[in-house]
């Protein structure tokens, strides 16, 4: 008997492999490293930028591209009210309530509403979208099919996860192309985001898992430097400079995995002594099943993203 989890899977992965098989043949292995992509410092300066919706993560968003060479003067922010509006005044954006304003004002504008005001809001403005526009859905679990349906035909869609270290310029962006949205559109996308971080395209099975592994993730990592601090405190550490700690330890962390390009696995021996504290530590961990519940979180996230984006 057929077994649809198993079915689904197989697609992913033949839709991974034809993804591939695409970089491929058109030589972008090195865009899948966003350190190494084309800048186009002319074209971001340029480029007419809008946001609906003034949240969380338009915020970092914005943050995150002007740190690069968009300029505050070329980007406008809708919300329907004005209680987040001020700090986008600050960055020297401009702000409005119309939705449509933003739209008409714009080549490139990032829909960042709630996933369910997706649609009412790309109802709102699809009469306003053009040829010239491109739209990008930064919404968990929104698929491409859902966004092209509400825009008209042809329309350039784009569906980007992005994560709050944005606005530090440490978010890790992954985005897939819509069916009109060409390779410059992508390229175009890297190129203005590339300050806020690690960017990365891939085929839209991936998008749900990224939500789940870093969209989602980086609450994952707080909760866990939560729990480092507290630790801390229950051991006699005054609080504050227990949180202090655990922040920079994550940072710390985070960065030597990175900078050293070694297995988590490896970096973890190599603060193990035999017989000494961190082994002592993990083994702790791993009664209380860290691992098993962690990769439970990615799951679920996952599956979470995936249910959002069913009508
Ligand atoms: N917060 C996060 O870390 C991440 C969020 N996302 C996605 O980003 C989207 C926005 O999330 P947040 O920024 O966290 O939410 P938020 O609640 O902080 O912001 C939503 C914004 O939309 C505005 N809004 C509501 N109705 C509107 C309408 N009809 N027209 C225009 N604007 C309207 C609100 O006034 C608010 O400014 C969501 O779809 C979420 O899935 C994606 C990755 C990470
Ligand atoms: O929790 C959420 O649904 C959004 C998407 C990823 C992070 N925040």
């Amino acid at each position: 008997m057929d077994d649809p989890g198993i079915k689904k899977q197989n697609w992913d992965v033949k839709e991974t492999e034809l993804f591939l098989e695409i970089l491929k043949d058109l030589d972008m292995k090195k865009c899948l490293d966003g350190r190494k992509i084309k800048m186009d410092p002319e074209m971001d300066s340029q480029l007419k930028i809008g946001f609906i919706g003034a949240g969380n993560m338009a915020f970092g968003i914005a943050k995150g591209i002007l740190s690069g060479n968009a300029l505050p003067a070329n980007i406008k922010v809708s919300a329907p009210s004005s209680r987040n509006l001020g700090r986008f005044q600050e960055l020297g954006v401009a702000v409005t309530h119309s939705n449509e304003e933003v739209v008409s004002g714009s080549d490139l504008v990032f829909v960042a509403v709630k996933p369910h005001l997706v649609a009412p809001v790309l109802t709102e403005i699809s009469e306003h979208v053009t040829e010239r526009h491109i739209i990008v859905s930064v919404a968990a679990g929104v698929t491409l099919a859902t966004v092209e349906e509400l825009l008209p035909e042809n329309s350039v869609a784009i569906r980007l996860m992005p994560n709050l270290p944005c606005l530090v310029q440490e978010g890790a962006l992954l985005f897939a192309r819509g069916s009109h949205a060409k390779q410059e559109d992508g390229a175009l996308l890297r190129s203005l985001l590339h300050r806020c971080g690690l960017v990365e395209e891939g085929p839209e099975a991936w998008i749900d898992i990224h939500t789940g592994l870093s969209g989602s993730g980086v609450a994952f990592v707080y909760l866990f430097a939560e729990a480092l601090a507290e630790g801390a405190v229950k051991m006699g550490m005054p609080s504050a400079l227990a949180h202090s700690i655990a922040s920079q330890t994550v940072l710390g962390a985070g960065k030597l995995l990175r900078e050293s390009g070694k297995h988590p696995a490896q970096l973890r021996s190599e603060v193990c002594t035999p017989g000494g504290t961190t082994i002592y530590g993990l083994h702790t961990l791993e009664q209380g099943g860290l691992r098993a519940a962690t990769m439970s979180a990615v799951e679920s996230a996952t599956e979470r993203a995936r249910e959002l984006g069913r009508k």
